[in-house]
């Protein structure tokens, strides 16, 4: 948050416009749908209105556009600290659900930055996503040097001769995750060592940030410090990032319940197409209007 957005006097460019508010798990959504009105976000007006003191307040804040070069409707996903990312599973939960409330369709395809993503309604409010095919290579994480075998990525945290946690896995399901695997999730600073290294300079795009702990082949529990954001209830692509892995190590089956502070997903890492499968509920919060001189 920064003073400009609480001292601005100049109206938002998301005066007068109407949002959703959805929530995946906890993890919150403000929505903006801008198909029949199209605007050019400011990271001023996102801070603004991710920040509960200025504005509706969420963790990500999520657009829905027909946006140039991208076929059908395209979910754009903005972090609180308004910078634009690749990917939000639990989002994706929520806009696949409007979709098709919209449509009356119990399948539905739509673009994101990373790739295109296909849902499909499992009950009332429950969602499952194909995220697609991880990727494990240092450049597609990315890394910023050359790391061969990314279940082990090589930082260390404590004191350099003993150190407490070391050897991360790394990720990219749409946006770059580092995650630790630790004997007690509950029992980690991740507030303190999260920023530590969502800002390490091994991830030039900076990282989400997880403590796992592999309770059985197929239950992880899972806390997430997100990239620009922080602690949040839940995360739906770190929640994959964990389940793929600790299948990675060894740890895990291929379907596991992983359980975040704010409840349960399901994440399947299928062998016949490597694609990930996240199944889990959308909460619709409800609407509102941001005020004309917002
Ligand atoms: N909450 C999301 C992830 C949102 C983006 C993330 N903070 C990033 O910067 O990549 C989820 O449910 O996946």
């Amino acid at each position: 948050m920064t003073d400009a957005a609480t001292t601005s006097t100049t109206p938002s460019v998301l005066a007068g416009r109407p949002y959703l508010k959805m929530n995946g798990l906890g993890n919150k959504f403000v929505i903006l749908d801008l198909r029949d009105d199209p605007v050019t976000l400011d990271e001023e007006s996102i801070r603004k209105a991710s920040n509960p003191k200025t504005g509706p307040g969420c963790d990500q804040f999520i657009t829905l556009e027909h946006r140039k070069g991208y076929d059908g409707v395209f979910m754009g996903v903005y972090n609180a600290d308004g910078s634009e990312v690749g990917a939000c599973g639990n989002a994706a939960r929520c806009v696949a659900w409007l979709l098709m409330e919209e449509t009356g369709a119990s399948e539905i395809d739509f673009a994101t930055l990373s790739e295109p993503l296909h849902a499909s309604r499992i009950g009332e409010k429950r969602i499952a996503v194909d995220m697609g095919e991880p990727k494990f290579g240092w450049r597609d994480i990315p890394l910023s040097e050359q790391m061969d075998d990314t279940r082990f990525v090589d930082i260390k945290l404590g004191p350099i001769d003993k150190p407490v946690l070391w050897g991360p896995s790394a990720v990219n399901v749409g946006n770059p995750h580092c995650i630790f695997f630790v004997e007690d999730a509950e029992a980690q600073p991740l507030e303190k060592f999260g920023p530590m290294i969502e800002h390490h300079p091994l991830f030039p795009e900076q990282a989400n940030v997880s403590v796992a702990q592999v309770l059985s082949k197929h239950a992880i529990r899972l806390r997430v410090w997100e990239r620009g954001v922080g602690i949040t209830e839940a995360c739906g692509t770190a929640a994959c990032a964990a389940a793929v892995a600790a299948h990675r190590r060894r740890l895990t089956a291929r379907k596991a319940t992983v359980t975040l502070d704010g409840g349960d997903l399901t994440i399947e890492w299928r062998e016949e197409d490597n694609h990930i499968i996240m199944t889990g509920p959308i909460t619709l919060e409800g609407e509102g209007r941001f005020a004309d001189d917002y």
